[in-house]
């Protein structure tokens, strides 16, 4: 294995990306300082100085959901955060535990292991290990790597899903089938849609991403960024991170950052773009930013709840029917993903794509 220099762009991308040692690899050198293909210009950082101390995005108890309060406080967080934790949701503990083990498992593999699921190796487009962003496009790297499944079916998953977490992650999709029910069953009665049946569930959660998010020890964590700034292009995000911390949320409508402290057991859930675009712009994807970390490794899992690919989604018929100005055009979903896909992560810029 030749050791790249840091200076080296090439050589750290080589080693990175097609060698598949990934930038945990990297961080395994334990090189005294951070190669220069991760340092983030400064206006992507997160700046510690907007970040404040005294708020933090609601933590909704889900045991009593069908009381009014609850959905209420459901649809403010979602129409005013974007982003809120959910306890008493009906996940077991046990299953979140066994998905971050699974995680760290998969990762823990030898590089050579986990090379064949990288996009040139891997048998299929539904299962591929990334590092960056978007490695091909990023200019600058960000400071992780993720394992990214799409669902298609369980015998899908047996086939193409490395063993060492496929069967957890299996496990906690179908453990959170309910919960995504009844967040989208809450949401939607304000859209004044009043079942959610049928008719809405496929472009409402018709398809399912799960990534395995990878932030190792970093040299310089105050010089990159383990996520950039974006907001995601799915409905709802459920999101389990361990305990580390280090994710922020931009405030809504403001230059503002709040960190989302890990709470045991919890769940996050954050609003897509998908969702932002069919709500007309009533319920908010945010902007969210992962720090690195110099101490220790940091895993996470966001379950993405989609659309279909194939479903054209735009301001859904009940809401435009009150009256509303359609705010954004119907996109192709698909279209909208592969364009997500195909720059570096830039705030939330993706919905610039279906506005009007
Ligand atoms: C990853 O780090 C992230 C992620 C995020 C947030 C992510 C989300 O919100 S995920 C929700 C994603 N939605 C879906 O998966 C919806 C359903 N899937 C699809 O619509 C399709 O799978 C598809 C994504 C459109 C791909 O369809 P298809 O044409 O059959 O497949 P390809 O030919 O393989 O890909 C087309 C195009 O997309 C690029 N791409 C697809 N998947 C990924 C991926 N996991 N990672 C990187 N790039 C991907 C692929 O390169 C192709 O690009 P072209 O330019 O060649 O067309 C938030 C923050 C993060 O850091
Ligand atoms: O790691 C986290 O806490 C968030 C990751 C994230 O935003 C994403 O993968 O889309
Ligand atoms: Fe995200």
């Amino acid at each position: 294995m030749a050791v790249p220099l840091i200076n080296d762009n090439k050589g750290i991308k080589t080693f990175v990306v097609d060698e598949g040692h990934g930038v945990k690899g990297l961080s395994e050198l334990r090189m005294k300082t951070l190669p220069q293909l991760f340092i983030q210009p400064r206006e992507k950082r997160l700046d510690m100085t907007k970040v404040v101390h005294h708020e933090s995005i609601p933590v909704i108890d889900m045991s009593d959901w069908e009381d009014p309060k609850v959905m209420k406080r459901i649809c403010d967080a979602a129409e005013n955060w974007g982003f809120f934790q959910v306890v008493n949701h009906g996940v077991p503990v046990r299953v979140l535990d066994d998905v971050k083990e699974a995680a760290k498992r998969f990762f823990l593999l030898p590089a050579d292991e986990k090379k064949k699921y990288l996009f040139k190796n891997s048998s299929t487009k539904n299962v591929r290990l990334v590092s960056s962003f978007i490695p091909e496009v990023d200019k600058v790297y960000e400071w992780k790597d993720y394992l990214s499944c799409f669902y298609v079916s369980d015998d899908e998953a047996s086939a193409f899903w490395p063993s060492v977490c496929r069967d957890q992650l299996l496990e906690y999709m179908k453990e959170s089938e309910a919960l995504i029910k009844t967040l989208l069953k809450v949401l939607i009665t304000r859209l004044d849609i009043p079942k959610l049946d049928e008719t809405n569930e496929p472009f409402l959660m018709g398809s399912r991403r799960i990534n395995l998010n990878y932030y190792p020890i970093c040299p310089n964590p105050e010089l990159t960024v383990g996520v950039g700034s974006h907001s995601d292009v799915s409905t709802l995000t459920i999101l389990l991170q361990d305990k580390t911390g280090g994710l922020y949320v931009r405030k809504l409508d403001s230059d503002n950052w709040v960190h989302v402290p890990p709470i045991k057991g919890s769940l996050t859930i954050n609003i897509g773009d998908a969702l932002q675009i069919m709500s007309n712009g009533r319920y908010k994807s945010i902007e969210h930013h992962v720090i690195a970390n110099g101490l220790e490794n940091r895993v996470s899992v966001p379950l993405f709840v989609n659309p279909r690919p194939i479903d054209v989604i735009g301001p859904l018929p009940q809401v435009i029917a009150r009256g509303e100005k359609a705010l954004y055009k119907h996109v192709l979903y698909s279209d909208y993903v592969k364009h997500f896909y195909r720059k570096p992560h830039n705030g939330k810029d993706t919905i610039d794509f279906a506005k009007l």
